[in-house]
């Protein structure tokens, strides 16, 4: 029997001393891992329940002599930290909401509220937090100016990889991160340049600001008199009064950094508590049409700023982004239905569960099956499975029998900043502004544009739109992953009424500046890539008529942004990005895997395993196909590997011919008299 006391318990402490005690049957079982350099006396009272293979104990009492603050809840200025270790760790057999407590060692890493990883020093203009200059201390080039040369639009799309490729990846981006204070989606709450393009009075002296400001030959935006983009700087430890006056600012993430399915349960207890049904162990959904959607955001007004009535659907997940754009609010309704059906077979499997551990179970199979597909099925697409990258850098083990016990306590799962705000949105390339709607026979129904819909869910729940749109994405292909954007995203990102909008390539040049990213050619330094002494240096990796480009808008080589620098670089062969991305992405996916003690593959402790059995049924039966034909009701067919565009080999098959993961595995055959 094993103490599963979760922080949020922790939370509701009481005063008293602080003395642990454990009752009930199995107590005697009971064992606590407790942290920190002073011992720390607990009081608790809990019940052991040691019944088949879950093991457990509720507390019901919690006393501290000094309460801890709670941990941050998604976007919540009101529990604005920078990240607090829990004042004890327990062993569960389930991640706790927050990730705290993975790594007993140091029970906060990968929990939200807490800053990015680093490969390299922060490089702001003032060692502190200025957004950076030249090396000669002139201004940086303009972001949009970037944005117009560099990245235009050009209808180059991927012979092999659909659209749900791309989509998916955004979905494993909103489980890993999200920069503190910035939505995402919505509008953002603080102006530093206003709804008709104009920059607000106060927007040179607020230091949460750094509009983009429009150049006088933007063939788009000046013409209209439009002065600026709206740009809000990310929270950081600083702006939170968490490091020393003169220390860098540290950017903050405020959700899991673990690949946890934070996106679909949330990243704290408050986010967590309101999406569940606490009941038969299912997220709570409303039924509308005969098909379950998610609940209702009760802030609607906000986070689907563009619905014309309260009662439009608006969805309330783990995570804030959820309604941004259609084809990933179709992914998150799939992961909800998913948790939803593992939940009512373990519930058919095992009677006597109640909605704690039905909910638990169901969330652990769902995380390992996410796990499988996201390391087995898509990243081996991006960085490259062919010419063995994933192999050799031990990110997959194909063909492996049993457990992989690779666990390394020492290793930090925090997202790198220079993944989430530069190698992973390279793939906002691969974004099409025009989505195909697809009927059940794959013939093309209709076509939406993806700029009428941002942050408004409706068209989901009407006219088979859920359906049609899902599956497009796995009809449709993908743009190809080059210097080349759709103007969808580059001329009209969220521009709810206007004519215009947003341009999300100068946004992540500007955010990577506002985080301090170091340059393109330090970057390539720490990866130990050959490092480039001039422009001319850089051939080795961008054309010539690239690297000539970025000659005439930068001053000097070392002033290249990463950003930028790496999303020119010629893909490597097998992979979907150039060596200096794939440095980092690789570096993230290894750091992600074995800095997880819950990763799916980790046979070292009994408790928070799989049986091998158990673990030989997901690597057979998850699968990307499965998942939407599972979830998606009119979907009967479907080819299996559903990255890929439909070809001779890769077929459309009846859903019932594809592996599935038997769940009957999951048994509790002690209690069940079997
Ligand atoms: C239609 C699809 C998408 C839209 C509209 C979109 C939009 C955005 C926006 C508005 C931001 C925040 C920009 C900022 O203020 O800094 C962002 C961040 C990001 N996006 Fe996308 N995105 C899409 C798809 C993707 C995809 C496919 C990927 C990767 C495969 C991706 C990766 C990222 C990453 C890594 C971040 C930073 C996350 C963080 O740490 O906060 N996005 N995206």
């Amino acid at each position: 029997l094993f103490l599963n006391l979760h922080s949020s318990l922790a939370q509701s402490a009481l005063t008293g001393s602080p003395v642990l005690h454990i009752t009930g049957p199995g107590a005697e079982f009971a064992k606590v891992v407790t942290l920190g350099p002073t011992p720390q006396r607990l009081s608790v009272t809990g019940f052991g329940r040691p019944e088949g293979d879950i093991r457990e104990a509720q507390a019901s009492t919690v006393s501290f002599s000094n309460p801890p603050p709670p941990l941050g809840s998604g976007q919540d200025p009101a529990t604005q930290t920078c990240g607090l270790a829990p004042p004890f760790c327990t062993k569960s057999r389930y991640r706790s909401i927050d990730g705290s407590c993975n790594n007993f060692l140091r029970p906060s890493w990968g929990t939200p509220q807490t800053p990015y990883g680093r490969l390299l020093p922060y490089n702001y203009a003032d060692g502190i937090s200025a957004m950076p200059l030249s090396s000669s201390g002139r201004s940086l080039p303009n972001p949009r100016d970037i944005s117009l040369r560099l990245f235009p639009d050009r209808q180059l799309v991927d012979p092999i990889w659909n659209l749900n490729a791309q989509q998916w990846g955004q979905i494993i981006t909103h489980d890993m991160s999200l920069t503190a204070g910035v939505t995402q989606s919505h509008k953002e709450s603080i102006i530093c340049c206003d709804d008709n393009g104009q920059l607000a009075v106060d927007a040179k002296t607020n230091p949460t600001c750094a509009p983009i400001l429009i150049p006088p030959n933007d063939p788009v935006h000046a013409p209209q008199g439009t002065q600026c983009m709206n740009f809000v700087r990310t929270g950081t430890t600083r702006s939170r009064g968490c490091t020393p006056p003169n220390a860098p600012a540290e950017p903050i993430s405020t959700v899991t950094a673990y690949m946890d399915l934070s996106l679909v349960y949330g990243s704290s207890a408050s986010q967590a508590a309101p999406i569940r049904a606490y009941s038969g162990g299912r997220l709570l959904t409303v039924v509308r049409g005969g098909q379950e959607w998610p609940p209702q955001d009760p802030n609607i007004t906000v986070t689907c700023e563009t619905a014309l009535s309260p009662n439009e659907p608006c969805y309330l997940t783990g995570d804030i982004r959820t309604n941004q754009n259609l084809q990933l609010a179709v992914l998150q309704i799939v992961l909800l239905r998913e948790h939803n059906r593992i939940a009512d077979v373990l519930a058919t499997l095992n009677r006597h569960w109640d909605d704690e551990t039905l909910y638990q179970e169901a969330r652990r199979i769902h995380i390992a099956e996410i796990q499988h597909i996201n390391y087995y099925e898509y990243l081996p697409i991006f960085l490259g499975f062919f010419f063995e990258n994933m192999v050799k850098n031990k990110l997959i083990y194909p063909g492996v029998h049993g457990y992989v016990n690779d666990y390394n306590p020492n290793v930090d799962p925090s997202i790198l900043d220079e993944h989430a705000t530069a190698a992973f949105r390279h793939f906002h390339t691969l974004i099409r502004g025009f989505l195909k709607l697809i009927t059940e026979n794959r013939s093309h129904t209709g076509t939406v544009r993806i700029s009428d819909w941002f942050n408004r869910p409706l068209l989901l729940e009407l006219h088979n739109s859920f359906d049609n749109l899902a599956r497009g994405l796995t009809a449709q292909p993908q743009d190809f992953s080059d210097q080349f954007w759709d103007s969808e995203i580059t001329q009209f990102l969220f521009k709810r009424n206007n004519t215009f909008g947003g341009d999300l390539r100068a946004t992540d040049i500007q955010r990577g500046r506002d985080h301090g990213l170091g340059g393109y050619v330090a970057t390539r330094a720490a990866c130990g890539l050959p490092v480039p002494h001039s422009f001319h240096d850089m051939l080795d990796y961008i054309s010539q008529e690239n690297v000539e480009v970025l000659q005439s808008i930068y001053e000097a080589p070392q002033d290249v942004d990463l950003v930028v620098g790496g999303s020119l670089e010629r893909n490597v062969p097998g992979a979907q990005a150039g060596p200096t991305f794939l440095c980092i992405l690789t570096e993230q996916f290894y750091r992600t895997r074995v800095g997880d003690r819950y990763f799916y593959e980790n046979g070292v402790d009994p408790v928070t395993a799989f049986t091998p059995s158990q673990l030989e049924a997901i690597r057979r039966g998850a699968s990307m196909a499965r998942l939407l034909c599972d979830n998606v009701d009119s979907v009967q067919i479907m080819q299996p590997k559903a990255f890929q565009q439909i070809n001779p080999e890769n077929k459309l098959t009846p859903c019932t011919n594809l592996p599935f993961v038997d769940l009957t595995l999951w048994q509790d055959a002690r209690r069940n008299g079997k």
